[in-house]
C-alpha cells in the first residue's frame, strides 16, 4: 500500500485510502522533556541516568552540543548517563544546534550567563526564527550577545559579560514561551555567580503556558525550587544548585500522542498509546480532551491512553469545534487534519505562534488542506477548516516544508476516499523518526495480516451501462458482483409498499436497515420473494434515485454494500463506489456517456422487453435523475479523483469490459 519507505529522506511516500486502524503504540521520548533534562543534568552536580530520551534530531544536536562544550555524555544500557558541572570546561565552541528551539533558547541563555566565546547557528529556517526577546533579556542582565546577522535573530555570537541581578530581568513571552524557559533554567548559574536571588518578570502575555510548567517541574526534580507568583514573578533563590536526582525516567512524547489520539478518533480503533497518560506533565495531553469534545471516546490510565471512535470509514463523523488553542500550539495542528472529517466548520483560534516556528505553519497548513480540496480560511492568528465532503476530496502531493508535524498530521488525510502522497516524510526526524512505521503498523499494512479483497469499482450515472459492464468484469474474474443501485431500489420498494412517498428520512433509513434481501444468480428476493422485475421499473427507480439523497439512508445501507467484498474479489457499481463505499479500491472506473446515448439505450431495453416508453421523457427524466445525484450534498454522483473515467457513448460493451480488464492487469496485481 505504501509506494516507498519513509526511513531515509525519501522524496515521497504515498499512502492509499485507509479505513481503519487498531493496535499499541510506544511513544518515543518527549522532546520537550529530553533536551531540558539533558541541559539540567549537565548543569547538575552527580551523574544522572536519563531512560527514555529522545533519539532524534532536535536531541542530537543537544547532546552534540553539551558533548562539544566538554561534557561527558555515556550510553549505559538504554540510558544516557551525564556527569554535569555548575560551569562547562570549553569556553570556546561552534555549536550547530538544527531547527531545535528547545536547544538553542536554553543554550544561548545558559553560555551567555557562563561567558565565553561562543557561536550558535542552525538550520536557514532556524535564523528566521525571533530570539530578540530572549537576547535583549539576557543584555539586561549583562550578558554579552551579538547577531552575526539580522537583529533580533540567529546565528549568535556570545562573549564575556559582567552579570548584574541587582534588578528584575524582564521578559517577553509573546511570541515564545521558551525565552522565559530558558532564563527559568539558566537563572541559578547567575544566582550562583551573583550570590542572590534572580528575580524574572514577565512583560505583557505569555503564550504556550503549559510548556513553563514542565520547565519547574524539571528545574524542581533537578533541586531547584522557584518561588513563583502566578505568571508574573518567579524568584530563583541565592543558594539555588542543580543535582542529579539519580535517575529520572522521560515520559513519551504528548505531542506526537495527538496523532495517535486523532487517528482512533477517525479509524475506529482503539488505539492504545503507551507512554504518556493521566499522570502526565505535559501539557499536550489536553489533546484528549479535544478529540473527546469531537466525539471520540478516551480512556486514561496513569501512563497511557486508549482511544476509539466511530471511523469516518464507517460513515463516523466528527464534532466540529471552535477553539481556543493556545496552551497546546504543537498538537494543535492534528486539530486542523481532523477538521476534514467534522460536521461544520472547524476554527482554531489564538495561534499567532504558528508563524514562527518549523515553517510557517498557518500558511502552510492552509496552503496543504486547500490542495486537499478543502475550503480554508485565515488570519494572522486562527485558521478556519471547512469539512471535506467525499466527492471533493483531491489526490494531492502534501509539501511539508521540512516541518516534522506538517508531515505526521498529513497522515491522518489518508482516511479520504483518495491517496494522498506526503512529500519529504523524512522530516518526522525531528521529533519521531520511527512515525510512519508505527502509523502503518496501526493500520495493519505492515502486519502482513490477511490483504482485503481486492474490489473494482464502477461508477456512473443512470444508464451508462454500468450493470452490465459489472456484471461482465466479474464474470470474466471469478468475481462476486455488487449491484449496489438495486439496494436503493429495494428500500424505495420497501418504501413504496408502506405508502410512502420517499419524503421521510427517517422512514426510509429504518426500511434500508431491515431490509430482507438475497441476491440469487439470476434474481433478487425480498422477504423471501423475487421482486427483480418490480425494482426495474422507472417509478421505482425514481423513487430510489430519492431516498438515496437521504444521508441516514446511505449510512445505513454502508456496512451492508461493505460486506459483499469478499474473496477473490468484488465488482462494485453504484455512485458512491470509489468515493465513499470502497475508498481503497486498487481500481475505480468512472463510466460516463452521452446523456442522449444513454435515454436512446434505455428506451431500447424498454421496447426490447415490451414496455411502451417515450424518448423525450426518458430523456427528461435522466436529465432529472443526473441533476439531482450530481447535486444532492451527501456522496454525490463524482468520479473518485483517482478513478479512470471512460465514455462509452462509442463504444460496445465488449471493448469497454476489455478496457477495463486492461486497466485491471496492469495496475491491480501490483
Ligand atoms: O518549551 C518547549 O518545549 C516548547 C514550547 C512551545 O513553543 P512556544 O513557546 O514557542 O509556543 C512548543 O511549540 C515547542 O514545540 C516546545
Ligand atoms: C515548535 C516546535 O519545535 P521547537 O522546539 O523547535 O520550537 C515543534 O516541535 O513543534
Amino acid at each position: 500500500m505504501t509506494t516507498t519507505g519513509a526511513d531515509a529522506r525519501e522524496p515521497f511516500l504515498r499512502l492509499a485510502p485507509a479505513a481503519h486502524a487498531r493496535g499499541a503504540v510506544t511513544l518515543p521520548g518527549s522532546k520537550s522533556i529530553s533536551n531540558r533534562a539533558l541541559l539540567l543534568a549537565a548543569l547538575a552536580e552527580g551523574t544522572t541516568g536519563l531512560e527514555g530520551l529522545l533519539d532524534s534530531d532536535d536531541t542530537r544536536v543537544m547532546r552534540a552540543a553539551l558533548r562539544a562544550l566538554g561534557l561527558d555524555l555515556r550510553q549505559d544500557e538504554g540510558r544516557v548517563c551525564l556527569e554535569g558541572a555548575a560551569d562547562w570546561p570549553q569556553k570556546r565552541a561552534d555549536l550547530f544546534l538544527g531547527n531545535a528551539g528547545t536547544a538553542f533558547r536554553p543554550l544561548t541563555a545558559a553560555l551567555a550567563m557562563m561567558g565565553g566565546d561562543y557561536r550558535l547557528s542552525g538550520v536557514p529556517r532556524m535564523h528566521e526564527r525571533p530570539i530578540g526577546d530572549l537576547v535583549d533579556a539576557l543584555r539586561s542582565l549583562g550578558c554579552e550577545i551579538a547577531y552575526e546577522g539580522r537583529e533580533g535573530y540567529p546565528p549568535l555570537r556570545i562573549g564575556r559579560g559582567r552579570l548584574d541581578v541587582s534588578r528584575p530581568v524582564r521578559v517577553r513571552g509573546a511570541v515564545s514561551s521558551q525565552f522565559l524557559t530558558a532564563l527559568l533554567m539558566a537563572a541559578p548559574i547567575a544566582a550562583r555567580r551573583a550570590g542572590r536571588d534572580v528575580v524574572i518578570e514577565l512583560d505583557g502575555p505569555l503564550i504556550s503556558k503549559p510548556y513553563i510548567l514542565i520547565t519547574l517541574n524539571l528545574v524542581e526534580r533537578f533541586g531547584v525550587c522557584v518561588r513563583r507568583e502566578g505568571w508574573q514573578r518567579f524568584i530563583i533563590p541565592a543558594e539555588a544548585r542543580y543535582r542529579a536526582p539519580g535517575r529520572y525516567r522521560i515520559e513519551g512524547d504528548a505531542s506526537s500522542a495527538s496523532y495517535f489520539l486523532g487517528l482512533g478518533a477517525i479509524a475506529g480503533g482503539p488505539v492504545r498509546i503507551e507512554g504518556v497518560g493521566g499522570d502526565s506533565i505535559q501539557g499536550d495531553v489536553a489533546f484528549a480532551e479535544v478529540v473527546e469534545a469531537m466525539g471520540a471516546r478516551v480512556e486514561r490510565e496513569a501512563d497511557a491512553l486508549v482511544v476509539s471512535g466511530r471511523a469516518v470509514a464507517d460513515g463516523g463523523r466528527l464534532r466540529a469545534f471552535d477553539r481556543d488553542f493556545n496552551l497546546i500550539p504543537d498538537a494543535a495542528m492534528t486539530a486542523a487534519v481532523l477538521a476534514l472529517y467534522a460536521d461544520g466548520p472547524c476554527r482554531l483560534r489564538n495561534i499567532a505562534s504558528w508563524r514562527v516556528k518549523e515553517t510557517d505553519r498557518i500558511a502552510a497548513m492552509h496552503a496543504e488542506l486547500a490542495r486537499l480540496g478543502a475550503r480554508v480560511e485565515s488570519d494572522a492568528d486562527s485558521l478556519t477548516v471547512h469539512p471535506l465532503p467525499a466527492g471533493d476530496w483531491r489526490a494531492a502531493e502534501i509539501r511539508t516544508y521540512d516541518d516534522h508535524r506538517m508531515a505526521m498530521c498529513f497522515s491522518l488525510a489518508a482516511f479520504g476516499p483518495v491517496p494522498v502522497t506526503i512529500l519529504d516524510p523524512g522530516c518526522v526526524s525531528k521529533t519521531y523518526p520511527g512515525y510512519f512505521k508505527d502509523f502503518h503498523r496501526l493500520l495493519g499494512v505492515e502486519r502482513g495480516g490477511a490483504a482485503p479483497a481486492p474490489v473494482i469499482t464502477i461508477d456512473g450515472p443512470t444508464a451508462s451501462g454500468k450493470g452490465t459492464i459489472a456484471q461482465k468484469v466479474a464474470q470474466a474474474l471469478g468475481w462476486h458482483v455488487l449491484d449496489s443501485g438495486a439496494l436503493y431500489r429495494l428500500t424505495a420498494l420497501a418504501v413504496l409498499r408502506e405508502g410512502g412517498d420517499g419524503a421521510d428520512e427517517a422512514q426510509a433509513a429504518r426500511l434500508a436497515r431491515s431490509l430482507d434481501i438475497r441476491f440469487e444468480p439470476d434474481a433478487i428476493l425480498m422477504g423471501g420473494e423475487d421482486v427483480s422485475a418490480l425494482i426495474r421499473q422507472e417509478e421505482v427507480g425514481n423513487l430510489a434515485s430519492r431516498v438515496a439523497a437521504w444521508p441516514a439512508v446511505r449510512e445505513a445501507l454502508l456496512a451492508c454494500q461493505r460486506a459483499f467484498r469478499q474473496a477473490p474479489g468484488l465488482v462494485g457499481d453504484g455512485r458512491d463506489m470509489g468515493t465513499v463505499v470502497f475508498p481503497d479500491a486498487p481500481l475505480k472506473i468512472f463510466l460516463d456517456a452521452d446523456v442522449e446515448v444513454r435515454a436512446q439505450r434505455r428506451y431500447k431495453q424498454l421496447k426490447d422487453k415490451g414496455f411502451s416508453a417515450n424518448l423525450d421523457d426518458l430523456l427528461q427524466d435522466l436529465r432529472a435523475r443526473d441533476a439531482r445525484d450530481r447535486g444532492r450534498a451527501h456522496a454525490p454522483l463524482v468520479a473518485a479523483a483517482d478513478a479512470v473515467t471512460v465514455d462509452s457513448s462509442h463504444q460496445g460493451i465488449d471493448d469497454v469490459v476489455r478496457q477495463v480488464l486492461d486497466l485491471w492487469s496492469a495496475r491491480g496485481p501490483a
